[in-house]
């Protein structure tokens, strides 16, 4: 506890951490005026800090306002001396469908690259204090990511993880299944399908960040994933992937 106590307070004596943090306090003080999040302290002893995903309309996209919310949040929790762990939540349909998909859809590659695109996107792994994904729902994209960058997750019996961002001409893709063995080999053949009626760029690309994070250590490989995800933005394909979702029809990916 003494060292969460001079971790906050160093936080704060900080000339640059300090604005962040005391605006982060105000708003959590003031009862919370935060746009896409709900955040309080729960538990019998106000000790877990509780942070609510808040945007039912769009599932719980996580937009850049959202993640910069997120990361006040957890700024201010891991500053107060009460606060022992952080449970991170959505609504029962969904706790995220991944990063907003109509923010991205006209990102350049220069636009992320030039402002680091999801550079903040990695504070929940940051966290000082442990922190519990509570999972009911879509888990999607990015909102499995931010799942699994929690210490622990519990899931409601309909929460449903995927990577699905090989349908939008981006990366990551891969999904595991289990089958009866006379259903196998052909269950993997229309998995082969689905997998070759996507970009063959996009899913090399997604093969290569897989496979470069056997060699490096988890900062290397989530920066290289990231940079290869901003490289997606140079396609042709990405650009159709999510142009289809935001109009509502299916992709029809050039390799391009
Ligand atoms: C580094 C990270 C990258 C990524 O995370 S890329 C994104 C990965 N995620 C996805 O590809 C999932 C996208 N969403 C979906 O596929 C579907 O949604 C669902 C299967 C989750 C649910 O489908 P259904 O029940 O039919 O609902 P609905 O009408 O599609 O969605 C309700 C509203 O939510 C918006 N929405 C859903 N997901 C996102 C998103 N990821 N970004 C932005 N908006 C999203 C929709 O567009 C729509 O909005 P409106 O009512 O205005 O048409």
């Amino acid at each position: 506890m003494a060292f969460l106590c001079r971790s906050a307070a160093s936080l704060l004596k900080s000339p640059r951490a300090a604005p962040a943090v005391l605006s982060a306090c105000r708003l959590y003080s003031s009862g919370g005026q935060y746009e896409y999040i709900l955040v309080e302290k729960r538990g019998e002893k106000s000790d877990v800090g509780f942070i609510q995903l808040n945007r039912p309309k769009a599932l719980n996209a996580l937009c850049d306002g959202l993640m910069k919310e997120l990361k006040q949040a957890l700024d201010v929790f891991e500053a107060d001396g009460e606060v022992g762990a952080i449970v991170i939540t959505g609504s029962d349909r969904a706790f995220a469908a991944g990063a907003d998909i109509k923010e991205m859809q006209n990102k350049t590659f220069q636009d992320c690259y030039r402002g680091d695109f999801l550079a903040h996107w990695n504070r929940v792994s940051q966290s000082k204090k442990p922190v519990i994904a509570a999972v009911n729902g879509f888990a999607l994209g990015g909102g499995c990511e931010l799942a699994m960058m929690c210490d622990i997750i519990y899931a409601g019996e309909k929460a449903q993880f995927g990577q699905p961002e090989i349908l939008l001409g981006t990366i990551p893709g891969l999904v595991s299944k289990v089958y009866p063995v006379d259903q196998l080999v052909s269950e993997a053949v229309k998995c082969g399908e689905k997998i070759a009626a996507n970009s063959k760029l996009v899913s090399a690309m997604a093969k290569e960040a897989v496979n470069a994070a056997f060699e490096m250590t988890l900062a290397e490989g989530n920066h290289f994933e990231k940079r290869l995800f901003h490289a997606t933005f140079a396609t042709g394909d990405q650009k159709e992937g999510m142009t289809a979702f935001v109009e509502k029809r299916k992709a029809s990916f050039q390799d391009s």
